[in-house]
C-alpha cells in the first residue's frame, strides 16, 4: 500500500497532526509481527469498498466509545489484554485452574444480574450488554494470548502444528482416545527432532535428549503435570528437589539391597499363585493381560501394605483395583494439559473423578490402618509403607507427613503394578509370537541349579535380552516424565531451549529410532549381548529413567518379571489362543502415563 492510500486511512483513523507518526507506527508493527510484510499481503484486497467499510467500522467504534456500554466494552477488552500481559503470561496457574475458570463466569453472572435486575435493570438490554462486555473480555484475552504465542513467544521458531502452539487443548483433542504415544510419533515423522507440542512445550526426539534432560547432571525440574496428586504428594510427584532428595533417602531404606531377600520370598509366593492358575487351565485359552494384572497388583498390595488383593485366588478384580484402573483412564486425555487435569478433578460429581477420589481415599485408609494398628517394633523391614511409617514415627512427624504417606500409598500401587503388568503382557506376547526365544530361555534356566535362583536368573543373557527388548519396544511409561528446563535455559544436541519450557522425551519413539537401533522395529534380544553392533547408541535406553528420579523399584520389578518368566517358560509351551494373533496388544494399547496393553489370549501347554 502506497503512501497515498496510507494517508487516506490516517485521515479517518486519527485526524490530528500526530496521526502520521501513529499510523506509521501501526503499519511498522503490522509488518514486524506478520510472517511476511502485512501491507503487501493485504494490498490486493483493499479496494475502495472494503476501505470504506473499515472506515465506517472505526467511526462506529469511536461513537461507541462515547456511550456508557461502549466504554464498558472497551474497558472489558482492556482488562482482558491486561490480565494476559500482567497475570497469565507469568508463572504457573494450573493449580488455580478451578478458580480461574469460575471467576469470570461468576463475574459475568454478577454483571448480568445487576444489569437485568438492578434498579435501572432492563432484561433485554441487560442480557445484550452483559454478552457484549463478557464477549469483549474473552475475545481480547484470547486474541492477546493467541497473538503472543504465535508471534512473540520465545519458542515460536520451533516447528509444530499451529494450533498446538496456541493451545494445549489441541493435544487433548488428539489424545481423547489415550494414544499420545502415536500422536507424538506422527509429529516426529512430520516435523523432525524438535517439535513445539504446546504453547510452552517442546517434544524432543533427538537421542541426546534422554541424558540431557534426565541424566545425573541435568538441571531440569519436574513439570506442572506432577502436581496431579495435590494436596497429597509422593516421591514420584515431588517437584521440590530438596524435598525429593530427603524423601528418596527414606524410600531407599524401604527397597534396598538388604530388603530384597525379604521381597524375593514373597515374589516367589505370588509367582507360584500365578502358576497354579496356569496349571489348572493348561491347554485352555486364558486372558493373559488380565492375569498379569492380577499378579502385579497382588504382589504390589503385599509389598506396599502387607495386604495382597488376592485376585489370583479369587479370580476376580478387587473393588479397589477396578476403581484405580477406571480412575487412571482420566490420565490418557488430560495428562498433556495440567490445568485441565486440575479443573477436571474439581468436578467431583463426574463418575471418573468420583472413582479417582475414592481410589485416593482407599489408599489413604490403608495407610491409616498401618499407622494406627502396627506398633513400631512389629513393622517388617520388607514392606514399603512400614519403612515410611517407621521414619515418620521415629521422627514424630506422622501428622506432618500425612500428605506424603497418603500420596505414596497411591503412587506406589500405580507405579509398581501397572508397569510390571504391562511389561509382562508384552513379554509373553513376544514369547508367543517368537517361540524360539522361549526355547532359548528354557535352555538357559535349565542350566541353573534351581528355577528360583535369583542370582543365576540375573545372569541369563537371553532372558535379559528379551526383557530389554520388550522394554525398548513397549516402554511401560511411553511418553510421560515431562521436565521443565532450568530458568537459564539449556542446549540439547546444539539446539537452544529457553528457560522454564516443558520438555518431553517420549521413550516410545526414541526406542524405535533408526539412528539408535538397526532394524528398530524387529524384536532381536541378541542385540543386548551377542550382537551389540545392532545398538548404535546404548545411552538413550532408559525404560526405568536415569538420574535422581530413576525408578526406585527397578530391582523389585525385574525380580518379579524374571521369576515369573523363568518358572512359566520352563514348565510350559506358550502359544496364541485360537483366533488370536497378538495384534490387539499394541493396537489397543493406551498411554495413560503408564501403558495399558490390549487383550492377549494365550494357551500354556505342559512340556
Ligand atoms: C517394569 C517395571 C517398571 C518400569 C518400566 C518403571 C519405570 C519407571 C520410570 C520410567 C520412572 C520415572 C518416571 C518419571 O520420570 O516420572 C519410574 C519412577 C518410579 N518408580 Fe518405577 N517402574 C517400574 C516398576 C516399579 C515398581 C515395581 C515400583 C515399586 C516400588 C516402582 C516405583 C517407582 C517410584 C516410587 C518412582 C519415582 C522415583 C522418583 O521420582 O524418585 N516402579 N519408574
Amino acid at each position: 500500500m502506497g503512501w497515498y492510500q496510507l494517508s487516506k486511512v490516517h485521515e479517518f483513523l486519527a485526524p490530528t497532526p500526530r496521526s502520521v507518526t501513529r499510523v506509521r507506527a501501526l503499519f511498522f508493527l503490522l509488518n514486524r509481527f506478520a510472517r511476511q510484510p502485512f501491507i503487501t499481503k493485504v494490498r490486493p484486497v483493499v479496494h475502495s469498498d472494503t476501505l470504506q467499510r473499515f472506515v465506517n467500522m472505526n467511526k462506529l467504534y469511536f461513537l461507541a466509545a462515547q456511550s456508557r456500554v461502549g466504554q464498558e466494552i472497551l474497558l472489558a477488552a482492556l482488562v482482558g489484554i491486561t490480565s494476559h500481559l500482567v497475570l497469565f503470561i507469568r508463572g504457573e496457574h494450573h493449580v488455580k485452574a478451578p478458580i480461574l475458570f469460575w471467576l469470570p463466569i461468576l463475574a459475568t453472572a454478577a454483571l448480568g444480574y445487576t444489569k437485568t435486575r438492578g434498579p435501572s435493570g432492563n432484561w433485554n438490554e441487560g442480557i445484550w450488554e452483559t454478552g457484549a462486555v463478557a464477549g469483549s473480555y474473552f475475545t481480547a484475552l484470547l486474541s492477546s494470548i493467541t497473538i503472543y504465542r504465535l508471534y512473540f513467544h520465545r519458542i515460536r521458531h520451533f516447528p509444530g502444528p499451529t494450533l498446538a502452539s496456541v493451545t494445549k487443548l489441541w493435544h487433548v483433542a488428539h489424545t481423547i482416545d489415550s494414544r499420545n504415544h502415536l500422536v507424538l510419533d506422527r509429529l516426529h515423522k512430520t516435523y523432525g527432532d524438535f517439535v513445539r507440542t504446546g504453547p510452552t512445550e517442546i517434544t524432543v526426539f533427538h537421542p541426546e535428549a534422554t541424558l540431557a534432560v534426565h541424566g545425573f547432571s541435568n538441571k531440569c525440574s519436574k513439570s506442572a503435570w506432577y502436581d496431579i496428586l495435590l494436596p497429597m504428594n509422593s516421591l514420584s510427584t515431588m517437584r521440590d528437589k530438596r524435598q525429593h532428595n530427603e524423601r528418596r533417602k527414606v524410600w531407599e531404606r524401604a527397597i534396598s539391597y538388604k530388603t530384597m531377600a525379604g521381597y524375593e520370598q514373597r515374589i516367589k509366593k505370588h509367582v507360584s499363585n500365578l502358576e497354579s492358575h496356569i496349571e489348572r487351565t493348561a491347554g485352555q485359552s486364558i486372558n493373559m493381560t488380565q492375569w498379569c494384572y492380577f499378579f502385579a497388583f497382588d504382589a504390589m498390595g503385599d509389598f506396599a501394605f502387607a495386604a495382597s488383593f488376592d485376585m489370583l485366588k479369587t479370580k476376580e478384580w478387587h473393588y479397589a483395583v477396578m476403581l484405580l484402573r477406571r480412575a487412571l483412564g482420566l490420565l490418557g486425555p488430560v495428562s498433556p494439559v495440567p490445568w485441565l487435569a486440575q479443573l477436571a478433578l474439581s468436578f467431583t460429581v463426574i463418575p471418573i473423578i468420583r472413582d479417582w477420589n475414592e481410589m485416593m481415599s482407599w489408599c489413604a485408609a490403608r495407610m491409616s490402618e498401618q499407622i494406627n494398628f502396627i506398633l513400631l517394633p512389629n513393622l517388617p523391614h520388607y514392606q514399603i509403607s512400614s519403612c515410611l511409617i517407621r521414619h515418620a514415627k521415629s521422627n514424630s512427624t506422622v501428622e506432618k507427613d500425612r500428605p506424603f504417606l497418603n500420596g505414596d500409598s497411591a503412587a506406589v500401587i500405580v507405579a509398581g503394578s501397572d508397569t510390571v503388568a504391562s511389561t509382562m503382557t508384552n513379554l509373553f506376547y513376544r514369547l508367543a509370537a517368537c517361540p524360539e526365544h522361549a526355547d532359548k530361555i528354557r535352555e538357559e534356566v535349565a542350566s541353573l541349579p534351581s528355577v528360583d535362583d535369583s542370582r543365576g536368573l540375573k545372569g541369563l543373557e537371553h532372558m535379559n535380552g528379551v526383557i530389554n527388548e520388550t522394554l525398548r519396544l513397549h516402554p511401560a511409561v511411553p511418553t510421560g516424565g515431562n521436565r521443565d528446563t532450568p530458568p537459564e535455559g539449556m542446549s540439547i544436541a546444539g539446539t537452544w531451549i529457553p528457560g522454564n519450557i516443558t520438555v518431553v522425551t517420549p521413550r516410545y519413539t526414541i526406542g524405535r529410532l533408526e539412528r539408535l537401533y538397526s532394524q528398530p522395529e524387529s524384536f532381536i534380544p541378541e542385540r543386548w549381548y551377542s550382537k551389540p553392533e545392532l545398538i548404535l547408541d546404548r545411552k538413550s535406553f532408559n525404560p526405568f529413567n536415569t538420574g535422581r528420579h530413576s525408578c526406585i523399584g527397578k530391582d523389585l520389578a525385574l525380580a518379579q518379571i524374571r521369576f515369573a518368566t523363568a518358572l512359566l517358560v520352563s514348565k510350559y509351551r506358550i502359544s496364541f489362543a485360537p483366533g488370536e494373533d497378538g495384534t490387539r496388544v499394541c493396537r489397543d494399547m493406551k498411554d495413560q502415563f503408564t501403558a495399558v496393553p490390549g487383550k492377549l489370549k494365550l494357551v500354556f501347554s505342559r512340556i
